[in-house]
């Protein structure tokens, strides 16, 4: 049935939500032990039972005198007290006896023999005394209500001898995973099926909200069975969330559902992903449709669930960090909604580059690998390449600050030089990557978009690459020679040895600017192929997995690409040539910790014995630096 979608601004929606759900059923309180109150909210302010400290004691080691006897000390009038009478001695946090006001240091003490002790100077009355009450006056107010406890509130009641703080009870919220193609991650996938996997999604961002996720069994699209199950999580918790079925498929249910038993106040939100999301309530609970997409269910998740559970338990939402930076690929957005744009981020000679990475709705790796999210408003187009943009940040500064940001061609190199890396600097370093193919690769290297750019050839001057780097040295870290040549399904069932018979089947291109792409152009442009001819020319893969993948699935017949990811997807290999890979970057950077750390990696032998299990590379002058200057132009 088909169903008017709103298309309400992220803000307003939840402004309207948040006002219309405020008096539905309040959060109750109960008592709970000081020791377990961690990260809860407090319902009535926390008194005092006790005074810290409850008797006077002393603040530094050394002895208790009456300041009195003391006055006459100086360095010309040395005066001797007699322990027990004039004075006792006494450690850190000591009582101090009622016929004694001041401490005096230790270090200030001249001589302590024969149970006498000699000063030179007179102590202030009540000096490094703490009196009663200095910290905590019994009956005094210590924790204010509605305040989230944290360790160091604990440590003040407990202090204060608190027993047992009146919180809000935990906010269970429910997550009903619907959709009859879900399976669970047990079960072996057959074509059709889905893993479900929202909801350990939800669950993990409801613990980090402070609230207790309850997960409900998978509903397949029934009407009723969904409902029944909403009904019953209705029951059970203090809201629910209902994943999938926010749209207008046949068996998107989720809209009617909370109609029929609540009210809907608003369906359709002018945010991309997250459009579908449903905002309602029903039993006095609030009730939220997400859309089934894990990217688009995690953006509503953060900008929808968390206020309204922040508002619901009472807590602040915290501040998002942001960070300025230089936007390394124009960003094409729609005027209809608010978009969210997961990008990479990298720091290029002191400045942060924020690159935008793969967008689907379905592509949760856009979450696993995202650096930070840049919110570009409704109403504008898009934003240029170069312009400055707020970044919210996913990871802490300090990480990104430590990341190799590559970007050029892909190879499975790349990826074991990113996890040694990572191993053999314990965490400190990190490779952050981005395939956009080694031509795009070395554009980006030369505007400081990028630290390291992995490119298919070495011989600058073969592929006229210098043109880009007239104004500064570049230099080549030289990794392995390697083949290249016609992937096709195993056994090679159309017989496909060369070439001109590529061009005959359907083949998976790669983009302008790869290794192979250049290699099939040549050719054809050799032989004065058209490319429309050519089934498949238009189909562009970024990776040479990508392109095996294809094959492996019978997309495509044949592709130009690389051994070594033939094989890790067990197809067949027919060589044509072989050229080198290696990675560019700026000879200034080469001293740069991260870089030399990556060398280190290079040139080890663990690393290379793993390339070389992988088949199809010439190590040989693995490590070799080779460095341009620009008078080589
Ligand atoms: N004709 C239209 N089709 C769609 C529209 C539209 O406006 N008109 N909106 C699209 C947008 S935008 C989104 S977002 C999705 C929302 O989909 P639903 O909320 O209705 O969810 P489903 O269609 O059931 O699922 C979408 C997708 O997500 C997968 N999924 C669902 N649940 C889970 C789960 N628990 N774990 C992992 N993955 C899950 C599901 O299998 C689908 O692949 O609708 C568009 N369509
Ligand atoms: O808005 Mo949907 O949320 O594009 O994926």
């Amino acid at each position: 049935m088909g169903k008017y979608l709103m298309n309400i601004p992220l803000e307003d929606g939840l402004d309207q939500y948040l006002n219309e759900i405020k008096d539905l059923k309040k959060l109750e309180g109960e008592f709970i032990d000081v020791n377990d109150c961690l990260n809860k909210v407090t319902c009535e302010p926390v008194y005092s039972n006790l005074s810290s400290p409850f008797y006077n004691c002393s603040a530094m080691d050394g002895i208790a005198v009456k300041a009195k006897s003391t006055f006459m000390a100086n360095e010309q009038n040395i005066i001797t007290l007699k322990e027990n009478i004039d004075y006792i001695e006494v450690d850190t946090g000591d009582p101090i006896p009622k016929d004694f006001d001041a401490v005096i240091m230790i270090e200030d003490v001249l001589s302590k023999e024969n149970k006498t002790a000699k000063i030179y100077k007179p102590a202030i009355p009540w000096q490094h005394i703490r009196c009663i009450g200095e910290d905590i006056v019994e009956q005094e107010m210590i924790i204010p209500s509605f305040h989230k406890i944290r360790p160091q509130d604990i440590g003040a009641m407990i202090s204060a001898r608190v027993q047992n703080v009146k919180v809000f009870k935990g906010f269970k919220v429910g997550i009903i995973p619907t959709g009859t193609e879900l399976i669970t991650k047990e079960e072996t996938p057959k074509v059709g099926d889905i893993i479900e996997s929202n909801s350990k999604l939800f669950e993990g961002l409801i613990v980090g909200y402070g609230a207790i996720p309850v997960i409900y069994p998978i509903v397949k699209d029934n009407y009723n069975q969904i409902k029944k199950s909403v009904l019953n999580a209705l029951d059970e918790c203090d809201m629910v969330l209902i994943s999938a079925g926010s749209s207008q498929g046949r068996e998107d249910y989720t809209h009617d559902i909370i109609a029929e038993i609540g009210k809907v106040l608003i369906h359709g939100l002018a945010i991309k992903p997250g459009k579908p999301a449903i905002l309602g309530y029903a039993r006095n609970k609030p009730i939220i449709g997400i859309p089934g997409y894990p990217v688009s269910a995690w953006v509503v998740m953060e900008n929808i669930v968390r206020p309204t559970i922040n508002k619901l338990t009472y807590k602040k939402c915290s501040n998002n960090k942001y960070i300025a930076a230089k936007l390394g690929k124009r960003i094409m957005s729609s005027l209809k909604y608010e978009e969210f744009i997961r990008v990479k981020l990298g720091k290029v000679n002191g400045e942060y580059i924020a690159m935008p990475i793969k967008q689907g709705a379905g592509t949760i790796t856009s979450l696993v690998n995202a650096d930070g999210v840049i919110r570009v408003s409704q109403n504008i187009e898009g934003i240029a390449q170069g312009s400055s943009v707020k970044v919210e940040l996913l990871k802490d500064i300090d990480e990104i600050n430590k990341t190799i940001l590559a970007i050029g061609s892909h190879d499975l190199i790349v990826d074991l030089i990113s996890s040694e890396l990572t191993k053999n600097s314990l965490g400190q370093f990190k490779l952050n990557s981005i395939y956009v193919g080694s031509e795009q690769g070395i554009l980006a290297l030369k505007n400081d978009e990028c630290n390291i750019s992995p490119a298919h050839l070495f011989k600058l001057e073969d592929e006229d690459y210098s043109k880009y780097f007239i104004d500064e040295d570049i230099s080549i870290i030289k990794l392995a020679k390697r083949t290249q040549g016609i992937i096709v399904k195993k056994g090679n069932p159309l017989k496909i040895e060369s070439l001109d018979e590529l061009v005959k089947y359907r083949i998976v291109n790669r983009q302008k600017g790869s290794a192979s792409r250049i290699l099939l152009d040549n050719f054809i442009d050799s032989k004065n192929i058209k490319k429309s001819s050519i089934n498949g020319y238009k189909r562009e893969e970024s990776t040479n997995m990508s392109v095996a993948k294809t094959i492996q699935n019978d997309d495509a017949d044949c592709a130009i690409g690389i051994y070594s990811v033939s094989k890790a997807f067990g197809l067949d290999f027919i060589p044509i040539c072989e050229h080198e890979y290696g990675i560019l970057v700026k000879t200034k950077n080469l001293q740069d910790d991260s870089i030399k750390k990556m060398l280190d990696v290079i040139n080890s032998n663990p690393f290379k014995q793993k390339i070389n299990s992988l088949g199809g590379y010439d190590l040989s002058q693995c490590g070799e630096v080779l460095k341009y200057e620009k008078s080589y132009n």
